[in-house]
């Protein structure tokens, strides 16, 4: 099969979808890969890099698109790259379609079967594709909330472990998956007063173990929301039900209960955001101001850290990549973990909770791959 890769065209987006130990790999399986030239440049991977993995530079991410059975990406593709999607061809890449609706047009009427890296699942109920780039984001999103939350960034100015003499800051996170964790043993590190929010009890009760003690976790009602949310100076998003928008759980009127100067990071703004204030923006101008309350929403976090993101997400990708380009849709016919990937082929929308989103008729991926 032919692989290409093109370069990521979002908003301070450095990571890249084939690192070239990926390509390296794929070549190896007997595929044809190619790359947009500079692909890598985010990364310090140059052409020659990619040449030495056994790879073709193109010139321009149109000879991608147009020679490529199978496209392997990071983030979702832009208006500019939906168009040139096509039937028969296999595109794989973050998607987060729930939230937008005319990204899922375009994929259906292009044709393409599409993949989406965040509804992949595993045998023990994760989401493996998700979760590296979860880790990074959820690290992450305590640095960001740490910064806004200095005066001169429009926060509140207090310094998340307090000092000696003077209390940390309080940090409730809401969901307490993957980024949840993450966001926590960072905020806990730096000395904050830390409250994880959940609605599964099993899963307060791992974190509880986990952390032994050092954060506090609450079972995710309106009211213990409400208390946690108006007592904290930093509140994280990061509540998840896959591959559907993120419930509204922070309305805009609860902002007028909220600290002056608090800041919101709602990591869950890929699947449309958890605070009915917050709307996507990005490393360039990564936040804005409603009733005090300073909000961070920037839709690809990972992509600031690039050089750690693109070797996690490359290593999380590679397996079922290549079974992708061995197999083609045989691959996903076979796994049911790769079936629940697919979101979109040809035309129609194969995952419930994207078609529940957009008013989509959902057809099983059984039903368009006649799997038995
Ligand atoms: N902005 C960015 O750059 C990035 C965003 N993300 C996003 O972060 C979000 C979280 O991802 P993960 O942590 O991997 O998901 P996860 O599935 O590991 O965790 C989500 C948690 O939310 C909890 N939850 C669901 N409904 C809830 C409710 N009503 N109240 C309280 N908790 C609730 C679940 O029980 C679960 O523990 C996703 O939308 C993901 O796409 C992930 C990486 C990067
Ligand atoms: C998961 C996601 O949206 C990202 O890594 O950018
Ligand atoms: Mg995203």
């Amino acid at each position: 099969m032919r692989v290409g890769c093109p370069k990521e065209i979002k908003n301070h987006e450095y990571r890249v979808g084939l690192m070239p130990g990926a390509v390296r790999e794929y070549v190896a399986h007997g595929h044809d890969v190619i790359i947009e030239t500079g692909a890598g440049s985010g990364i310090g991977a140059d052409d020659d890099a990619y040449r030495a993995a056994g790879a073709r530079i193109v010139a321009s991410a149109s000879d991608i698109f147009q020679k490529s059975d199978m496209v392997v990406k990071v983030k979702e593709p832009q208006p500019g790259e939906w168009t040139q999607l096509r039937d028969g061809q296999i595109l794989y890449t973050y998607l987060h379609l729930a939230p937008d609706p005319e990204q899922t047009r375009g994929l259906l009427e292009s044709g393409v079967t599409a993949i989406a890296y965040e509804t992949v699942t595993d045998d023990r109920g994760g989401l493996p594709l998700l979760a590296p780039m979860s880790e990074v984001a959820g690290r992450l999103s305590i640095q960001a909330g740490a910064t806004a939350l200095q005066k001169a960034n429009g926060g509140r100015g207090v310094l998340l472990g307090g000092v000696p003499g003077v209390l940390p800051a309080k940090v409730a996170i809401i969901g307490g998956g993957v980024v949840g964790l993450h966001a926590a043993r960072m905020a806990a590190g730096l000395g904050a007063d830390v409250a994880i929010l959940d609605r599964s009890i099993p899963r307060l009760r791992q974190l509880d173990d986990l952390f032994g003690g050092r954060v506090h976790t609450r079972y995710s009602t309106i009211d213990a929301l409400e208390e946690e949310v108006f007592a904290a100076d930093l509140v994280i998003g990061a509540v998840l039900i896959p591959g559907a928008a993120a419930p509204k759980l922070v309305t805009r009127e609860m902002l007028s209960g909220m600290k002056k100067g608090a800041v919101i990071v709602d990591v869950a703004i890929d699947q449309g955001g958890c605070f009915e204030t917050s709307h996507a923006t990005t490393h360039s101008d990564p936040t804005f101001e409603v009733d005090g309350v300073v909000h961070y929403c920037v839709a690809n976090m990972p992509g600031a850290v690039p050089v750690t993101s693109a070797h996690a997400l490359n290593n999380a990708t590679l397996h079922y990549g290549l079974q992708l380009a061995d197999k083609g849709l045989k691959a996903i016919a076979e796994d049911r973990h790769l079936r629940a990937g697919l979101n979109v082929h040809r035309g129609r929308v194969t995952n419930g909770p994207v078609a529940d989103a957009l008013g989509y008729e959902s057809v099983a991926p059984e039903a368009v791959l006649n799997v038995a």
